[in-house]
């Protein structure tokens, strides 16, 4: 399919992963595509995202593992001492990320999608300029996806200068290994910087604005998540606290207020500060009120459920939105399954994303995982909609695998309505949880009741009988 009228059949502005999943799906269905960035191609997920951070972790984890003396010595293992280079770990991450960078621009070469690397920014209907290194470039499209992605939040009075006090941009690169850390925020960018730090030896302070860790995940999974992540490890928490003043330098100061009644209430000096403390739409300088569009309060592009991008509740014809700069799920696999939703309603094929499937995860040691609603969450909708919410919770101290392995800590539960069984949530923490919430996903997918789910058979001895057990228990079956 080549439209005559356009110089492409779709434009997409941004090459994360939302605009790349968009970019091969559209290749798949014979559209004529154009991709353009503006900086890395790959954009947060690969260069500073998603695969260093994972890269960190996956060293970091085998430094605890290694050093857990305790566990390896259960298992008839006597390791004299590990000793690992900070700058080989950082450098294993930023050799993944220019790996996977090249990948992921030859699969687009490769299949046709033409790259240009500039400014992208809607010039009204159906057209885009791009401010390229050679000057302004306009093109054509049938049809513009907008994927620009996200960028960290740094609330006010909190001052970065990129080496004492820094984002999770420059803390990716594991510059250098401060003696005592502070971590501002305990969502999934604080948890995850706190698994690497404390594995490497580092002494954190965790400040938390709201009244309990790591607000967004279900209250039991937060709870025993402390109870491994955090209480054993050289992490000290403050919650209920605003870092409301952070002045770079040597040491870092950090003033602490009470969230509520915004008084100082402590005054912290530490060797460096990670802020954590979300993201948000990279949607300035996008040419939206050419056509008409204006963010949201927060700056997220407004679109409806085929992610048509809105002017006035009304769809813009033609232009679409996808990935954080959504803020429906600010996950990767989220940005790359809306591309691709986007591509099916494009092509004339109705397709809405699913967000109760989608699954998220943590990446600590162990993960945390989950898809689908919080206990809290659930039982909500159940008042709303008139229904009644169940939960059952097994444990990995009784999984023949986890105990094999020495690793037993960690508990999986699934949230369920009673009338119907069907799953509305799965939460696990515990060993491989990010791989083990897979089958829940699909479950919840297809909208599948406890009933059903328990009569499915899972190979013995694996950590997926977590989930079995759990299924079963909330059938009746013992
Ligand atoms: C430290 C960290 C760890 C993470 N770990 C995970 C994880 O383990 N799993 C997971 O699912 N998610 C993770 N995420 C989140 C994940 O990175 C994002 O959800 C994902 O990158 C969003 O993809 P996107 O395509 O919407 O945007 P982005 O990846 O942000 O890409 C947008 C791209 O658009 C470009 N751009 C913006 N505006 C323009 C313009 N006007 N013209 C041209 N180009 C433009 C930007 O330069 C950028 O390259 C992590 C994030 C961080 C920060
Ligand atoms: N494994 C993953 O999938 C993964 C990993 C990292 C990041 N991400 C994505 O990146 C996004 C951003 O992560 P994040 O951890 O920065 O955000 P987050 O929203 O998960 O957590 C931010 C935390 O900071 C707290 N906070 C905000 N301002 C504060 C202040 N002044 N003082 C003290 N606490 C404060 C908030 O209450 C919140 O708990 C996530 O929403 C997630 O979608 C995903």
């Amino acid at each position: 399919m080549v439209s005559q009228a356009f110089d492409y059949d779709l434009a997409i502005v941004g090459a994360g992963v939302g605009g790349h999943g968009a970019a091969l799906h559209a290749v798949s269905c014979g559209l004529k595509t154009a991709i353009i960035e503006a900086a890395d191609m790959g954009g947060t997920c690969v260069n500073r995202g998603c695969i260093p951070s994972k890269a960190l972790l996956a060293a970091a984890g085998r430094v605890r593992e290694l050093r857990n003396a305790d566990h390896l010595k259960a298992l008839g293992i006597q390791v004299k001492s590990v000793e690992f280079d900070r700058g080989t770990i950082a450098n294993h991450a930023a050799n993944i990320v220019s790996k996977l960078r090249g990948d992921l621009t030859n699969s687009l070469k490769r299949l046709g999608v033409d790259i240009i690397q500039g400014w992208g920014k809607v010039a009204g209907s159906q057209k885009l300029t791009i401010a390229t290194d050679t000057g302004e470039k306009t093109i054509t499209a049938k049809d513009i996806i907008l994927a620009p992605g996200s960028i960290p939040w740094v609330p006010p009075g909190i001052e970065i200068d990129g080496k004492t006090v820094f984002t999770s941009d420059d803390g990716i690169k594991l510059e250098s290994l401060p003696p005592w850390v502070a971590i501002i925020g305990s969502g999934y960018i604080g948890l995850e910087f706190s698994d690497v730090y404390s594995a490497l030896g580092c002494e954190i302070t965790m400040i938390e604005a709201l009244p309990e860790l790591m607000p967004g995940f279900d209250r039991d999974i937060a709870k025993i998540a402390e109870r491994i992540l955090i209480t054993p490890r050289d992490i000290e928490t403050k919650v209920g606290v605003l870092a409301q003043k952070v002045i770079p330098g040597s040491p870092v100061v950090i003033e602490l207020a009470d969230a509520k009644t915004k008084e100082v209430v402590d005054v912290l000096e530490v060797d460096a500060c990670l802020v954590a403390t979300g993201r948000i739409p990279y949607t300035q300088n996008l040419g939206l009120e050419s056509v008409g569009v204006e963010t949201d309060r927060r700056g997220f592009i407004p679109v409806n459920d085929k992610l048509a991008v809105l002017s006035a509740g009304e769809p813009v014809p033609h232009l679409w939105a996808i990935g954080d700069a959504t803020g429906k799920m600010m996950l990767a696999h989220a940005a790359s399954a809306q591309g691709i939703a986007t591509v099916e309603n494009i092509c004339g094929r109705d397709r809405i994303v699913d967000y109760r499937s989608i699954p998220a995860a943590a990446f600590t040691h162990p993960e945390i995982s989950f898809v689908g609603l919080t206990e809290t969450a659930a039982k909500e909708l159940g008042k709303e909609e008139g229904f009644e919410v169940a939960a059952v919770r097994t444990y990995f101290k009784g999984n023949s695998k986890a105990i094999a392995e020495g690793e037993a800590d960690g508990i999986a539960k699934v949230v369920y309505r009673k009338d119907t069984g069907e799953v509305l949530g799965v939460h696990i923490i515990g060993l491989h949880a990010s791989d083990l919430i897979h089958e829940a996903s699909n479950a919840i997918a297809i909208r599948q009741s406890v009933q059903s789910l328990a009569y499915l058979v899972h190979a013995h001895p694996t950590l997926s009988e977590v989930l079995d057990e759990a299924y079963k228990r909330a059938a009746g079956h013992g």
